[in-house]
């Protein structure tokens, strides 16, 4: 799909999506609970309908009603197909993967596009300290794992992705007894905050030190209950940026007590000197006159692409940190921000682990690539909203991982928006 996004202001008002990270996760403990589990405000991206087809083919029973889904499970006593997928997810397969070899049985893990080059070398070199089987082509897919896994005391290393972590802590919580997780050099540590949240609001306690020392007590089971999904802020950041650079918008179902980490897109916009009014549940932001900004994005690295978009539009030169976080994203979303942003005329340098986008140049109308990466697709269609000429962005069907309403939001909210079904190109 092409879609064209002409310049012009926006005002209106929007209900956040589903956030894919709170949906996936509250699947994998529905799964992991004894009984029925009523999942409400459910996501329907990509990624979470690949969780809901994950917990299926793990033994649960999926049943979609019009406004929630009710999802039955076994505890920990799991009923796996020879083979699941976990499509694009790389949240999906590094959570899943522990969850499965929870079974005894042989298992295959597939998925697709860009997660088929994303690293899993992590799990071969931990999984077989937990009495697990793992090969896998090279460190990455397809992975087969036999377990059942045996939880014990282990050190792991937290600097690639958070993931692993909250794979582990999810699969520990359901039969661990007195053994402790050690992270060195976590990164992204909101998402393990979040993770534990899920875990509580399923009944799984884990005594949390520094985000270092993740001990479990005694024996729990995951209880079955009833979960609402939250507003997502990482989808949310692109049309919150948007209203910051081109108008107004307000956007419902959006918490600003959530774990989730991408809720820091409102320290970078009041740095950058947006007009910003958050309430409890509701954000309204307007635009003002911008100015660069210097920003720590390695705990909320999602936040690169609408913090690009809004870096564009600020007066001067925005230094964002974090980069090296970014290398095995659905793209290396450094350089691809590079890349198309500076089709857009937009001059971005990368330096080691930072990032400096030289914005307020003006942007320019043309034709960018998703790299069928969502989150680029996206940044560059808020960055239209300023632009000389409308910017047509390829491959743009990209945003159905995370975010499939994206383009009809930010119609709703005033955006000029063109789709063009095209032939594949993939
Ligand atoms: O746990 C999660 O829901 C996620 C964790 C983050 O990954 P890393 O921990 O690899 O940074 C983030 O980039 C990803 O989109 C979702
Ligand atoms: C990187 C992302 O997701 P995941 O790692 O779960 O595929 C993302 O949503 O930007």
């Amino acid at each position: 799909m092409q879609v064209t996004i002409s310049p012009g202001a926006i005002n209106g008002t929007v209900t956040a999506n589903p956030s894919k990270s709170a949906m996936q996760r509250a699947v994998a403990a529905a799964l992991l609970s004894k009984g029925t589990s009523i999942i409400r405000n459910p996501g329907l991206s990509n990624d979470c309908l690949a969780a809901l087809d994950v917990a299926q083919k793990l033994g649960a029973i999926i049943n979609r009603t019009e406004d929630h889904i009710e999802i039955t499970g076994n505890g920990s006593k799991l009923n796996p197909e020879k083979e699941i997928n976990c499509g694009e997810s790389g949240l999906g397969i590094r959570m899943f993967t522990p969850v499965a070899a929870l079974s005894e049985q042989s298992i295959t893990i597939n998925g697709h596009g860009s997660l088929t080059v994303r690293p899993m070398n992590f799990f071969e070199e931990v999984l077989p300290q937990l009495d697990i089987k793992i090969s896998s082509r090279e460190g990455k897919l397809p992975l087969n794992i036999q377990g059942p896994l045996h939880p014990k005391n282990i050190t792991i290393d937290g600097s690639l992705s958070s993931q692993f972590l909250t794979g582990l802590l999810m699969a520990y919580g359901a039969v661990a007894e007195d053994v402790t997780i050690t992270v060195k050099d976590l990164k992204s540590k909101p998402y393990i905050a979040l993770t534990l949240q899920l875990m509580e609001q399923f009944g799984i306690k884990v005594k949390e030190e520094n985000f270092e020392k993740f001990y479990f007590g005694k024996r729990q089971q995951y209880k079955a209950g009833e979960y609402t999904v939250e507003g997502d802020w990482s989808g949310a950041a692109f049309l919150l940026v948007a209203a910051a650079v081109a108008g107004k918008a307000e956007v419902h179902h959006l918490n600003t007590q959530s774990a989730q980490s991408d809720k820091a897109i409102l320290e970078a916009l009041e740095k950058a000197g947006a007009g910003l009014l958050p309430g409890m549940f509701t954000v309204i932001v307007e635009k003002n006159k911008l100015q660069a900004f210097d920003f720590d994005a390695t705990d909320c690295p999602d936040l690169f692409p609408p913090l690009v978009a809004l870096a564009a539009n600020c007066e001067g030169t925005t230094k964002i940190l974090g980069v090296n976080r970014l290398a095995h994203k659905e793209s290396d979303r450094g350089k691809t921000l590079q890349q198309e942003f500076g089709k857009m005329g937009i001059a971005i340098d990368l330096h080691g682990d930072e990032m400096l986008v030289h914005g307020g140049t003006g942007i320019k109308g043309t034709t960018v690539s998703s790299h069928n990466d969502h989150r680029i697709a996206m940044a560059c269609a808020v960055a239209a909203l300023t632009a000389d000429a409308p910017v047509i962005v390829e491959d743009a069907e990209a945003i159905n991982k995370s975010y499939p309403e994206f383009f009809e939001h930010l119609q709703k909210i005033g955006g000029i928006v063109k789709k063009e079904e095209t032939s594949l190109t993939h």
